[in-house]
């Protein structure tokens, strides 16, 4: 019997909105549950990543085609219904009957009401939408929107707002310890070579399966080589990934210090820690031990000082990477971005008692909040003369055109 995709987007949907579960995650337990086929999983992760990046603005359209109270599984089939409509460009007899058919019995004469109400209307609600504030126009919340504007202007943010709405192809970098990869890649016409990006590809939905399991790639942007780039990682040093899961970074690293030498990678959260280990022997690298540390504790005394280089890729509120991390703008707060500033100064000072005289320490966020990035940092220094910004960088991904990051590099001196 075939999966009805539609059904599986809305049934995720719903679920998404209880709160806890990303929505990668929901697409890959579907895909797997059901074995649906890789363009099932493709459609899957178009409908649901739509649908919650365009969750305000398709509420919007939904507000204007019924007055009053619409339940939550009815509002997540006629969101994926709208998508497939307004914004995907599917034909409207496949987007009505499948969406229809997708939904129980006792609620699909609504849904194909609506749905049909939808058709009728379409050019006078999109009209509508465009008179609309960017922030439903383009889904966000209204404090981010508020936030960015301050921040940037409103030029530069409707110019964010507008990345975060399109959907994001899959990058990926070879792998340098198995080199016999770039062949098998630069083969495949299923795959581009980023411009800019040496060792960058491009692909529409997920690259063969067989060559992540090998080893010979790892699915990354390349945005978040700067860090690594900053580090310059040598063979035959002694480094720390402190926040290492699930190890884009650290494979980055290793490859790098030629697999000669020690990584010590660590990660408060031990979930992530089996992940992070068979990322680190699928790509070859036999330098690197894994440990869980929490780096909001002071670290134990065997670490003192013990470093050359020192990597904190912190946890960060997301802001450079929301176009990928569709969850991230409806769950954070502005809260929680002052609380996770108090995580990362935290993490930034007990990391510094491990780094030798004369070593290198590299903060980096995926977030273009300058309290988490450069103004965090410049506190610091003030707090820390034996510290030198040697140099810092931040990303804003509508103007270089990769995720959005912060990375900066501090020297300590010698003794
Ligand atoms: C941005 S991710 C790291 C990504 C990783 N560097 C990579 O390139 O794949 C941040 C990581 O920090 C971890 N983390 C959060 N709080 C931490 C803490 N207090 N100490 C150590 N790790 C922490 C999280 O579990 C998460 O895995």
């Amino acid at each position: 019997m075939s999966i009805n995709i539609r059904r599986l987007a809305s049934e995720a949907l719903e679920e998404w909105e209880e709160g806890f579960v990303y929505a990668e995650t929901l697409v890959d337990s579907a895909s797997r549950h059901y074995k649906v086929s890789r363009e099932d999983r493709n459609l899957l992760n178009a409908l649901l990543l739509g649908c919650i990046r365009n969750k305000r603005l398709l509420d919007f359209w939904i507000s204007q085609l019924r007055d009053g109270k619409i339940d939550m599984q009815v509002r997540c089939h006629l969101r994926v219904g709208l998508f497939q409509l307004y914004l995907m460009g599917l034909p409207d007899h496949a987007a009505v009957n499948e969406t229809v058919n997708s939904a129980r019995k006792g609620i699909r004469g609504l849904i194909n009401a609506l749905l049909r109400k939808a058709i009728r209307e379409r050019d006078t609600l999109k009209s509508l939408a465009d008179s609309q504030p960017i922030a439903i126009r383009l889904s966000h919340p209204d404090w981010l929107v508020d936030r960015w504007t301050q921040q940037y202007g409103e030029a530069a943010t409707t110019q964010l707002l507008e990345w975060n709405q399109q959907p994001s192809l899959t990058t990926f970098r070879l792998n340098p310890l198995k080199p016999h990869g770039r062949s098998i890649v630069e083969l495949s016409n299923k795959v581009k070579p980023l411009a800019d990006h040496p060792d960058f590809f491009t692909t529409n939905g997920l690259p063969p399966r067989e060559w992540i399991d090998e080893g010979l790639i790892y699915i990354q942007d390349p945005a978040t080589t700067h860090s690594v780039e900053l580090m310059q990682p040598r063979n035959g040093e002694s480094i720390l990934d402190a926040c290492a899961a699930p190890g884009g970074k650290s494979t980055q690293i290793a490859a790098l210090m030629q697999n000669a030498g020690s990584l010590l990678c660590t990660d408060s959260n031990a979930k992530r820690l089996p992940r992070l280990q068979r990322n680190l022997e699928r790509l070859g690298i036999n330098i690197a031990t894994t440990e869980e540390w929490d780096w909001t504790c002071p670290p134990p005394e065997k670490w003192h000082q013990q470093f050359d280089a020192i990597l904190l890729d912190v946890p960060c509120s997301n802001t450079g990477v929301m176009r990928k991390r569709v969850d991230a703008r409806w769950r954070m707060t502005p809260e929680n971005i002052t609380e996770i500033t108090h995580i990362q100064q935290a993490i930034l000072k007990h990391a510094l008692a491990c780094l030798k005289p004369g070593g290198r320490l590299i903060y980096s966020t995926c977030s273009i909040e300058a309290e988490e990035n450069t103004k965090l940092i410049h506190t610091f220094l003030e707090d820390h003369p034996e510290l030198t910004l040697a140099e810092e960088q931040q990303i804003h991904p509508a103007t270089h055109h990769t995720d959005g990051a912060y990375a900066a590099l501090l020297t300590r001196q010698s003794r």
